[in-house]
């Protein structure tokens, strides 16, 4: 008998993904983040901030955007107002969501559905129990009167004008716990009007392929077909399946997804719109509403991370900064002979970007790859040695896999690795060299009690200390750092100056600064030395400063690794750098150079190419590798 392994396989012959079209034609992009996203721990939107995303959304292309729930608090009562105000609004694409009336009241006089009615919009969409235990156990209401709590409501709104999509919350549970009550609800929302029936996988705990039969099931119902009802699906994410049961919906036939952009929402999240829209479009030749672009999802998703305060997922497929970015040395050599060895698609596809990481991982053509993405080709430095960029790559991948070694490590630093990279090429000349630097902390053992009467003494204007002119006053200062530096330009010696003539002016500057710490001081002290040279450093600060300790059983002797993140405050750009060293403070002062000279690399005042007369023996390029 044959193992499974050496068992001869049928070969798979899949069509061309243009060519197939998995479930209908068509399908319906339905957003919940403005509701249900913001039901998601941590996630608050102000009303200025949901229409910002509305707007985007509408621009993208969504054919409905679900703005929040008018009858659950003010702000979500405001967002709606305010759209009524705003004549240019795309009111057919707003959706307003709330809960069918309550039980044994009247649906005319349920403050819920009042609501709906006053917020303007257009589009409603109902939750409705689509489980007879939860009717029985959680709304305390009788099979019969849950049906009427939805068909009263659909036939109240329609009767208003206004287009109803029912959620049927808890429909997939429900429908294994009662086919029959599953089938009376379906019936009951089409025969009342409504335009559309979600199914619900509330709990997020259903499995793809029972979904789609019962999705199936569904979209066959006879009331769904004579009506013409769109069945929409709605999933949640407990089980991780919340994407890929949305698409089985599709291929059983629905045509209306509901989703949230980035994945947001209750508990572990709702289904992620992003991954669905780059699927339905990009895998299951699903055609979407005319002014779906792919190439700006990942755009999309950017921005409401942006607007939600959140840090994009780096591993979101399709949109996240590592969903085409190549680490693994084999992968890196690979795609370079073909790009789809890799990639599941051209990430220009959903507009995001092919990336080469830099690591103990690495092989040669991780290097290659990254000399060029900066612009070192090997053509002007090869000269008479055809084989300069391999070379040169195989020198920085073992300085690389030698630092990483000793605790660095290049991932979360990507402008130390563009230094290196550049500092290993003969036309970069680095605009500055630290000469020398100092650092030393001055303080008197105090305890905390005696530290805050101190505060008092000094708020009360005595003895000030006068050294200190970068702390706040009151402060102490308890580090003081001296940095020595050489320029190797002025501001009238940028390369844009048609008077330039290639030469090199070197100035120096020692500068003395007190800080909080000595780190504090000496990133002031080297800011102020380097800033007459270079004004365009006032716009960079230091934003983050992370050490760690990598070998613990050494204590104080152990190497440490600094990671710093810069930003630029103007355009909020932001780059980090990396350094080790025994010394906390040298490895600090290491990524600090580095953080200040990748923000003149990038500003591209200067020039990054040796001047004539620049003795590239002091570069700092020696013998290193
Ligand atoms: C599956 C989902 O995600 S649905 C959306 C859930 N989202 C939210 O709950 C966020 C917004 N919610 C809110 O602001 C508030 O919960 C409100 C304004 C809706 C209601 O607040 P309250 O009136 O204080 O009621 P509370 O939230 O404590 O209880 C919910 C009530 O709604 C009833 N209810 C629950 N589901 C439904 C439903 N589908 N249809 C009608 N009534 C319902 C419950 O039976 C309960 O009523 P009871 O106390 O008479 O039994
Ligand atoms: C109201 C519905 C759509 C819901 O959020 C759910 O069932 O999870």
């Amino acid at each position: 008998q044959l193992s499974a392994v050496s068992k001869p396989r049928a070969s798979v012959n899949l069509p061309q993904v243009k060519d197939r079209v998995v479930g209908p034609q068509r399908a319906l992009i339905y957003d919940t983040t403005l509701r249900d996203g913001t039901q998601g721990e941590g996630i608050s939107m102000s009303v200025e901030d949901k229409l910002s995303v509305f707007d985007q959304l509408v621009d993208f292309g969504f054919d409905y955007v679900e703005g929040g729930w008018p009858g659950s608090n003010p702000k979500d009562k405001a967002f709606f107002d305010r759209c009524l105000t705003m004549p240019d609004i795309h009111r057919d694409k707003l959706v307003a969501f709330g809960s069918t009336r309550r039980k044994f009241t009247k649906v005319e006089d349920d403050k819920q559905v009042e609501a709906l009615i006053t917020s303007g919009a257009r589009s409603v969409c109902l939750v409705a129990k689509a489980s007879l235990s939860q009717v029985e156990n959680i709304l305390g209401a009788t099979a019969e009167e849950g049906l009427l709590m939805i068909s009263d409501t659909v036939s109240y709104l329609v009767s208003q004008n206004v287009k109803v999509f029912v959620d049927l919350e808890h429909y997939f549970d429900g429908y294994l716990e009662s086919p029959d009550y599953a089938s009376s609800l379906v019936e009951a929302c089409c025969s009342a009007g409504a335009s559309s029936i979600v199914l619900c996988d509330t709990n997020g705990g259903t499995l793809p392929w029972d979904l789609e039969e019962m999705t199936r099931a569904a979209v066959a119902h006879p009331v769904v077909v004579e009506n013409d009802v769109t069945v929409g699906v709605h999933c949640h994410n407990d089980i991780g399946m919340a994407v890929a049961n949305s698409l089985a919906a599709v291929k059983g036939g629905a045509g209306l997804v509901q989703g949230c952009v980035n994945g947001v929402g209750e508990r572990t999240g709702n289904a992620d719109i992003v991954s669905i829209i780059g699927t339905l479009a990009l895998k299951m030749g699903t055609a979407l509403s005319d002014g779906v672009e792919t190439e700006n999802l990942t755009s999309l998703s950017r921005f409401v991370d942006e607007v939600l305060n959140r840090s994009p997922d780096q591993a979101q497929p399709y949109v996240g900064s590592a969903a085409f970015a190549h680490k693994g040395g084999l992968h890196v050599s690979a795609m370079e002979k073909d790009p789809t060895s890799y990639q599941h698609i051209d990430p220009a596809l959903v507009g995001n970007i092919r990336r080469t990481v830099i690591s103990e991982l690495s092989g040669r053509m991780n290097i290659v790859q990254r000399l060029k993405e900066i612009g070192v080709d090997g053509n002007e430095e090869e000269g008479e040695n055809k084989d300069w960029l391999n070379e040169r790559a195989t020198a920085i991948l073992t300085r690389v896999k030698k630092l990483e070694s000793i605790g660095y490590t290049f991932e979360g630093a990507d402008a130390s690795v563009k230094l290196m990279m550049l500092h290993a090429t003969k036309r970069y000349c680095p605009p500055f060299r630290v000469l020398d630097y100092s650092a030393t902390v001055f303080d008197q053992f105090i305890d905390s009690a005696s530290r805050v009467l101190y505060k008092k003494k000094k708020s009360a204007g005595v003895g000030v200390n006068a050294a200190s002119d970068s702390l706040d006053e009151g402060e102490r200062a308890t580090a003081r750092a001296t940095v020595k530096v050489q320029s190797l330009y002025e501001k009238e010696w940028i390369v844009d100056d048609p008077e330039h003539d290639g030469s090199v002016e070197k100035v120096e500057r020692l500068e003395v600064a007190d800080g909080n710490g000595p780190v504090d001081a000496l990133a002031l002290a080297l800011k102020r030395a380097l800033e007459p040279s270079y004004p365009f450093l006032s716009k960079v600060q230091l934003t983050d400063y992370k050490v760690r300790i990598l070998d613990n059983e050494a204590a104080t002797e152990a190497a440490t690794r600094v990671l710093i993140e810069f930003t630029e405050t103007e355009t909020n750009r932001k780059w980090n750098t990396v350094s080790v060293d025994r010394n906390v403070i040298s490895a600090s002062l290491n990524a600090l150079v580095d953080g200040y000279e990748y923000a003149l690399l990038e500003h591209e005042t200067f020039c990054m190419l040796c001047p004539a007369d620049y003795d590239d023996s002091e570069s700092g390029l020696g013998g290193w590798e």
